[in-house]
């Protein structure tokens, strides 16, 4: 097994940012923690938003001596109203240049398992959220030519067992991005998807996808698991200049696992 700790060598110049603000949701943990950081080293004034102010805490000790800064609100991305709130203060406060709809997840289950009320909070938290979210942000995006990176999936084209939920939340995603990419081109605004592969998060960390991840790097044609360092980069990379022509894209961070077996969560015929 390969669990990448990559740490991609820098290619943006150290204040592009400067003068920029940015809101990432999952920003206390895991990949939108680094998204976070990398905003914040390259002069990104950021608010992070997510459930736990804790981790949101621990993100905002880790900013503190960076050029950029990092600010939060504990909220639920699922709460519309409270979304709406917090993204018109982070937005009145210092702009929204980028987006980034990193919060989500999902349960690894069989399409039999999956209750109505689970394919609901799945579908609530990957679709509508952003949906919420991008839409709350757009006066801001507008005034900044700004740009949103929704945090998807790789393989989202191809299906993944025990995914089905998340799998049509992400597709759903894809299809908004692109709509948005013609709606909002006139005005200068750019939406993107990034499909990271297996990355080894504390949301890939209890026992059973522990013992999965064996088999996801075998399915991984480059032989390793996505660093979380590595979104990091390519999420500045579509938010600077070198991306300003980039828009209604899936970009697919995965070592080629798209064009592999796949990735699944569980095994075929589990369905009973
Ligand atoms: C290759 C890489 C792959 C990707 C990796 C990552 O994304 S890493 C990032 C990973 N990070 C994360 O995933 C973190 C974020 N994820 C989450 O917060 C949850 O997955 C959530 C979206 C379901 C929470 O929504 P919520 O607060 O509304 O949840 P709730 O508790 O109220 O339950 C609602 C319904 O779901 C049902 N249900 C739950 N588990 C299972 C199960 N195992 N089986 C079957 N069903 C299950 C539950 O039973 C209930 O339905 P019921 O029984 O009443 O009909
Ligand atoms: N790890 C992997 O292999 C892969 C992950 N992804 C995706 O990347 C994104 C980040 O995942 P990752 O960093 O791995 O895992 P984490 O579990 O660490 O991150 C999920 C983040 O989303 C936040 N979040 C979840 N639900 C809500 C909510 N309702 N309201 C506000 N915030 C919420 C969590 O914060 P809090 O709990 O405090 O609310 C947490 O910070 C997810 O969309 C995930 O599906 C995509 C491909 C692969």
């Amino acid at each position: 097994m390969s669990v990448s700790d990559f740490t991609p060598q820098p290619v943006l110049r150290d204040d592009i940012f400067n003068g920029q603000g940015a809101v990432v949701s999952g920003a206390g943990s895991g990949i939108g923690r680094a998204i976070a950081l990398r905003l914040c080293a390259l002069g990104m004034a950021v608010t992070g938003f997510g459930r736990r102010e804790d981790a949101l805490k621990e993100t905002a000790d880790l900013a503190a001596d960076m050029p950029g800064s990092f600010d939060f609100e504990a909220l639920n991305v699922r709460d519309t109203e409270a979304l709406d709130a917090a993204m018109a203060r982070s937005g009145d406060r210092h702009g929204i240049n980028l987006l980034v709809n990193n919060a989500g997840g999902q349960f690894f289950a069989p399409a039999t398992k999956i209750s109505r009320k689970g394919w609901d909070s799945v579908l609530d938290l990957n679709l509508s959220a952003v949906f919420s979210a991008t839409k709350s942000a757009y006066p801001y995006l507008k005034a900044a030519q700004g740009a949103v990176v929704n945090i998807s999936l790789s393989g989202i084209d191809r299906g993944s067992m025990g995914l089905a939920h998340s799998v049509a939340a992400r597709a759903g995603v894809l299809g908004l991005t692109r709509t948005l990419a013609l709606e909002w081109a006139g005005d200068g605004i750019r939406l993107n998807c990034l499909g990271p592969g297996t990355v080894v998060t504390a949301g890939l960390s209890d026992e059973a996808a522990r013992q999965m991840l064996d088999s996801l790097v075998a399915a991984t044609p480059m032989g390793r698991t996505t660093s979380v360092e590595e979104v990091a980069e390519l999420t500045a990379f579509l938010a600077s200049p070198a991306g300003a022509l980039m828009t209604g894209q899936l970009i697919q961070i995965d070592g080629a696992a798209h064009l592999g077996p796949g990735l699944h969560m569980i095994d075929g015929g589990s369905n009973e």
